[in-house]
């Protein structure tokens, strides 16, 4: 198993700084994932699921619990904090891609600064792998010298994934990656984010409040509701036929579901016309 959850709690402080108070984030949360495995996790805002995305990329500790990463426990592996080995083989991709990179780097910079903070390429071996993602991400070295600015928002996306991508993970956290772009570029992003994972076996938590996008691109989906996990759906085939009331709550709220699911395939079947 690539990712193994064990029984992890959370709490965090509430109202302020000098305050005692603690509130429960997660309570008991387990999961694992598999090589080359795409898992859902869906939940309401505040459910704690981007919470529990950190902790899965060593940047939120557990209380307790523990999070093993091919067998090794990372928040007790020696100097978890610094740089790691295992550190490069996990990497994020996040919601806002705009606060995600620093506004004055260009995409050079940006996809090459964690082969430079992992020490496995610098100088024109970093840039030649540069060129190599921004092919791979369907962009190409024109984009090289640009500044986010100067990107459309599945652009920037993209060179996120890229940058994400170049140090060779074995697993990348999703936390929302396509919640802010438009409807037919969510599903160019998506189908990227597909046929990378088939490239590079790569595996993939995905985090989301959309169904349709779970449906989509997920192998298995977790329900999660005020820090803990109330149901499983071991095929995705079969997310509509939930049975906990907090999933079917999830699952009516949606009532575009299908047709946003409609709308995603129609979007595939154009993107391929297209390409
Ligand atoms: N560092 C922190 N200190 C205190 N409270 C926090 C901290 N991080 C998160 N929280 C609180 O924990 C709860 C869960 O937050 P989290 O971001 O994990 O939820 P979420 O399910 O990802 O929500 P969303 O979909 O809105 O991002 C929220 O009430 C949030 O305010």
């Amino acid at each position: 198993m690539l990712l193994k959850v064990q029984e992890v709690y959370k709490d965090f402080s509430q109202g302020g700084f000098f305050s005692a108070a603690k509130k429960p984030i997660l309570k008991g949360v387990s999961l694992e994932l598999a090589c080359g495995e795409c898992l859902g996790l869906i939940g309401e805002s505040g459910s704690g699921k981007s919470t529990l995305g950190r902790m899965l990329i060593g940047i939120e500790k557990p209380d307790w619990g523990e999070v093993l990463f091919e067998g090794r426990n990372i928040y007790r592996s020696p100097g978890w904090r610094q740089q790691p080995d295992w550190r490069r083989k996990i990497s994020a991709v996040f919601q806002d891609y705009t606060s995600s990179v620093n506004p004055r780097f260009r995409v050079d910079k940006i996809i090459t600064e964690p082969l430079y903070t992992h020490r496995l390429a610098s100088g024109s071996k970093a840039m030649e792998r540069a060129v190599y993602l921004l092919e791979k991400v369907g962009l190409g070295g024109d984009y090289l010298k640009r500044y986010p600015h100067q990107l459309s928002g599945g652009q920037l996306q993209r060179v996120c994934i890229a940058r994400a991508l170049a140090t060779n993970p074995a697993f990348i956290l999703l936390d929302e990656p396509v919640s802010s772009l438009d409807v037919s570029v969510q599903v160019q992003v998506m189908d990227l984010l597909d046929s990378l994972k088939k490239e590079f076996q790569l595996s993939y938590l995905f985090i989301s409040h959309d169904l349709a996008a779970v449906a989509y691109l997920c192998d298995r989906a977790l329900f999660f509701a005020e820090g803990r996990i109330v149901e499983a759906v071991e095929r995705i085939a079969e997310l509509g036929q939930v049975k906990e009331a907090y999933s079917r709550k999830l699952l009516y709220s949606v009532l575009d579901f299908s047709d946003q699911l409609a709308d995603y395939r129609c979007g595939r079947e154009e993107g391929s016309r297209l390409a």
